[in-house]
């Protein structure tokens, strides 16, 4: 699978979601680099403007591309493997409601109070480095969102495995 050739990859927040303030949106997605960064030699460097390798936006239903999104509920985000344009690039639907918080709750009410963007980002960016689903359920990479602590989540070790695979 790609994966970027270079230790050095560039990101650039291109829009904000209205549901989060947008101090929490920038650390969401900060600690979801984090994660990644801690596990292999790659640095991300925040850039704000120009090309970025990963550009991250929100966007509802067609987006100029060709997976549009779904409205509430069903696909959360999509994000691309590594390459050049769209390449890397994470979009997220906004027709979610984006939070910093995350709850025990049942799946359907986690549905309704919304979906945590450090785990979806984290998930996504998992994309955006080259990884696809694992069947490992709890892995971050898991096809399903799942709400669990993200107050000190760490990666399971079949994320790390399959990262350390391609950057490792
Ligand atoms: C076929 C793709 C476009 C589905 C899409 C996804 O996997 N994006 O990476 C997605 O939004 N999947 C949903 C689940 C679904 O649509 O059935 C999801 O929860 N993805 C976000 C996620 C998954 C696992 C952990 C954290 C976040
Ligand atoms: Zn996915």
């Amino acid at each position: 699978s790609p994966t970027w050739m270079k230790e050095d990859v560039t990101y650039r927040i291109l829009n904000y979601t209205p549901d989060m303030l947008q101090a929490d949106v920038e650390e969401a997605i900060a600690r979801a680099f984090q994660l990644w960064s801690s596990v292999t030699p790659l640095r991300f460097t925040r850039v704000y403007s120009g090309q970025a390798d990963i550009m991250i936006s929100f966007a509802a239903r067609f987006h100029g591309d060709f997976y549009s999104f779904d409205g509430p509920g069903g696909t959360l985000a999509h994000a691309y493997p590594p390459g050049s344009g769209i390449g890397g690039d994470a979009h997220f639907d906004e027709d979610e409601n984006w939070t910093k918080f995350t709850t025990y709750s049942v799946f359907v009410l986690c549905a309704f109070l919304g979906y945590n963007l450090f785990l979806v980002a984290a998930h996504e960016l998992g994309h955006s480095l080259g990884l696809s689903h694992s069947n490992v359920f709890g892995a971050l990479m898991y096809p399903i969102y799942m709400a669990v602590d993200t107050r000190n989540y760490q990666l399971h070790q079949d994320d790390i495995d399959g990262i350390q695979a391609l950057y490792g």
